[in-house]
């Protein structure tokens, strides 16, 4: 597909990802877009369903949905909630870029979450885990490929129980696959970029200036 390169954020759980993203898609208003994830894990309080599997060009030429409520909740949605089953019925169907399970549930990438984006010329960014990344290698998509890592596994534990979202049983399964991801983001040629994300300022800057040559081709993109 013709375009901006996508951009792959992973690293371990807690991390930062979400709150880099957050200030990337607030910052850059019509230049990045996120690929909505499908999750069988419980949605937090304040987390946005997506409702499905929605395909934007499909349902446009459906007509089914206004345009602004399409819009809006596939650009705000936090994850497409689903039960296990329904999931597992679309993986079986061939609806999935990559899937992987992490800490007890599933989670995936769907084609429609990447192709609605990428419709709308944004550069579309992925929060993936570690083996969803292996797992797009594999695929065409030509991300940029970027790692977020935490100063320690000491500092990674206070944001995560900071952050006040998961039991103790999710906290340590977290840890645990997060001692893996640490040691594998030095993989020779995994990622483009691995970020320590100890000052989040520094570590925006960062991120901002590995992604400036897409971020421009979409800004040039509008201003033409
Ligand atoms: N492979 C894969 N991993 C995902 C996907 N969506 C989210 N993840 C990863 O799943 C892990 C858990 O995500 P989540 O439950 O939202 O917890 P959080 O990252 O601590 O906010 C993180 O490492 C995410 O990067 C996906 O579609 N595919
Ligand atoms: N550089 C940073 N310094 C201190 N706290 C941070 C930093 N980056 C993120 N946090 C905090 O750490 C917690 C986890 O961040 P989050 O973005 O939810 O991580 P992830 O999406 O990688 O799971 C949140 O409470 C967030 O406010």
């Amino acid at each position: 597909m013709e375009g901006p390169r996508p951009v792959v954020l992973s690293g371990p759980s807690g991390t930062g990802k979400s709150t880099l993203l957050k200030k990337l898609l607030k910052d850059y208003k019509g230049v990045f877009g996120f690929s909505v994830s499908h999750t069988t894990r419980d949605p937090r309080p304040g987390e946005v369903d997506g409702k499905g599997l929605f395909c934007l060009p499909m349902l446009l030429g459906a007509t089914l949905l206004p345009l602004a409520d399409v819009l809006s909740s596939v650009s705000s949605a936090d994850y497409h909630f689903r039960n296990r089953e329904a999931m597992q019925e679309d993986i079986d169907t061939g609806e999935f870029i990559e899937t992987d399970e992490f800490s007890g549930n599933l989670y995936g990438t769907s084609k429609c979450a990447v192709q609605d984006v990428r419709a709308k010329g944004l550069i579309c960014i992925l929060d993936v885990d570690i083996a969803g990344v292996r797992h797009i290698k594999e695929s065409d998509l030509d991300p940029i490929y970027v790692s977020i890592q935490p100063p320690s596994i000491e500092v990674l534990e206070e944001r995560l129980r900071g952050r006040a979202t998961e039991t103790e049983e999710k906290i340590q399964s977290r840890l645990e696959a997060a001692r893996i991801d640490m040691e594998e983001c030095n993989e020779p040629g995994l990622f483009d970029i691995v970020i320590v994300n100890d000052d989040l300022d520094e570590s925006y800057e960062k991120l901002q200036s590995v992604l400036k040559e897409e971020i421009m081709k979409v800004q040039q993109g509008i201003k033409s």
